[in-house]
């Protein structure tokens, strides 16, 4: 590893006192590895990697550490969606979540959202019924988020692609807010050197201002008692226990405790909740969360647009509606040429979501429309709730299901015209279509697998 900034050492040395030296060696340990599996796809399959699950995570009930990293892109069961792989200090907000949320449907906001570790965690350990938006400013990285939802396959959420002064006018819309802020990253000095060289003290200044003008923004959108979880991947106390002070005296907001009996997590100096994660102590990268709640505040209400007319109701396609859950809890959608669905209980919502920030994705997007014919789309592939009884299926091997994330030619014996849902091990990768004496793969171009 290269050397460390001295400002830096010298910080973490007051902070940790007799710890730091443990720490340091942590440092240049390596990081473990670890995956978190997706509970609606893996429930009646192996688990992935059998022969390198270690243990589980203590804090994620469905978080494995690994005994050695695998390549991740060779394993179809990643782009299926099956798991996540996501570093384990970060699975601690399903225990915030088992704290602060019940069994009523929540419409939670996801600020800072790429590439989609704590979005998935969300949409997996949310109560039944709410609605996750899904936010990512920068352009490329809201694409990256956007398809790993679309794998994860759950259809209560929303991506946009939108600055979070966007979502200063959804006033009291959001009963959560995740903040999982940009900061300088000094908990991924292990992972990722390129923290080490672009830290500086004025780097530190920078984040604090930023973090402060992200949460300025988006708190009118938190609902009067709403949460407001905050998580930074840095040990700079500028940027976590002076940010949720700043919160605390800025507006009328309480810190709440989160219980929990892992007594290597260190908690931040009292009256504060916050909750560090150093790797001397914790197997996982550095990480800081902390959880405000609002005081104050005014209950959302949807202004109605002047212009807003409403959509014209939408029929599926008979050939289409087999392999859809019960649509009774669903709208149909149209946009163009695509047709999709939204949970009916949040529709209204997300078409107002829709005149404030940038829509990317919505609900499950379920085929294209196309001189009267149904193309399904990749997400209806990757649907956890896709009907695969009514779908024709291909099992395949790992070279052809290789072969299939590469974009390409595969051969089978298949009946003509028909689209055939590739499976690996029983999960979903995407679709084929014979026509004449070859096989379409109709896997999408920008998502093929290009080297491992
Ligand atoms: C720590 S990362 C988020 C990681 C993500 N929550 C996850 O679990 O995969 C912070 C994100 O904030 C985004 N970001 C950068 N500048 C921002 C800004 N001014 N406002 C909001 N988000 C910003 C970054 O692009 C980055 O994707």
């Amino acid at each position: 590893m290269i050397s460390l900034p001295p400002a830096f050492t010298e910080r973490m040395q007051q902070l940790l006192g007799n710890e730091s030296e443990t720490f340091f060696q942590a440092l240049v340990s390596e990081s473990p590895t670890s995956i978190r599996l997706n509970p609606k796809k893996t429930a009646n399959t192996d688990l992935p990697f059998p022969a390198l699950l270690s243990r589980q995570v203590p804090w994620c009930s469905n978080g494995y550490y690994l005994k050695e990293r695998p390549s991740f892109t060779s394993d179809p069961l990643l782009h299926g969606g099956a798991y996540y792989v996501q570093e384990a200090s970060s699975m601690f907000l399903q225990v915030v979540l088992e704290q602060i949320t019940g069994d009523t449907p929540l419409r939670v906001l996801d600020l800072c959202a790429a590439p989609g570790g704590k979005s998935t965690l969300l949409a997996s350990n949310l109560p039944k019924d709410s609605l996750l938006v899904s936010n990512e400013v920068i352009k490329s990285r809201a694409s990256i988020l956007k398809e790993n939802i679309i794998k994860w396959g759950y259809d209560h959420i929303v991506v946009t692609n939108s600055d979070p002064n966007r979502f200063t006018g959804l006033k009291g819309a959001f009963d959560m807010i995740l903040v999982d802020a940009p900061c300088s990253g000094e908990g991924m000095f292990r992972k990722d050197e390129k923290a080490i060289t672009e830290w500086s003290e004025n780097n530190l200044r920078l984040c604090e201002e930023r973090q402060r003008r992200i949460l300025s923004d988006v708190w009118d959108a938190l609902a009067p008692g709403g949460y407001l979880v905050y998580s930074t991947c840095t040990y700079n106390p500028g940027e976590n226990e002076d940010i949720l002070n700043w919160i605390l005296t800025t507006f009328d907001a309480s810190s709440v405790e989160i219980r929990h009996n892992f007594t290597a997590i260190t908690p931040s100096p009292f009256p504060l909740h916050g909750y560090h994660f150093y790797p001397h102590k914790t197997s996982g990268e550095g990480l800081f969360m902390g959880v405000i709640q609002k005081n104050d505040g005014t209950p959302f209400t949807m202004k109605k647009e002047k212009r807003a007319t409403p959509s014209p109701a939408v029929k599926l396609p008979a050939d289409i509606l087999p392999l859809l859950p019960d649509m009774t809890k669903y709208t149909p959608y149209i946009a163009g040429e695509t047709l999709g669905i939204l949970p009916k209980q949040h529709a209204e919502f997300i078409q107002y979501l829709s005149s404030k920030a940038g829509v990317i994705y919505k609900g499950c997007e379920i085929g294209e429309c196309i001189k009267g014919r149904t193309k399904p789309a990749h997400s209806l592939a990757l649907y956890h709730k896709l009907q695969q009884k009514h779908v024709i299926r291909q099992e395949v091997d790992l070279t052809t299901a290789l072969q299939f994330l590469r974009k390409e030619d595969i051969r089978f014996e298949a009946p003509q015209g028909e689209w055939i849902l590739i499976t690996y091990k029983g999960i979903g990768l995407g679709w084929v279509k014979e026509v004449g004496n070859r096989v379409n793969n109709y896997y999408p171009k920008e998502w093929r697998i290009r080297q491992f």
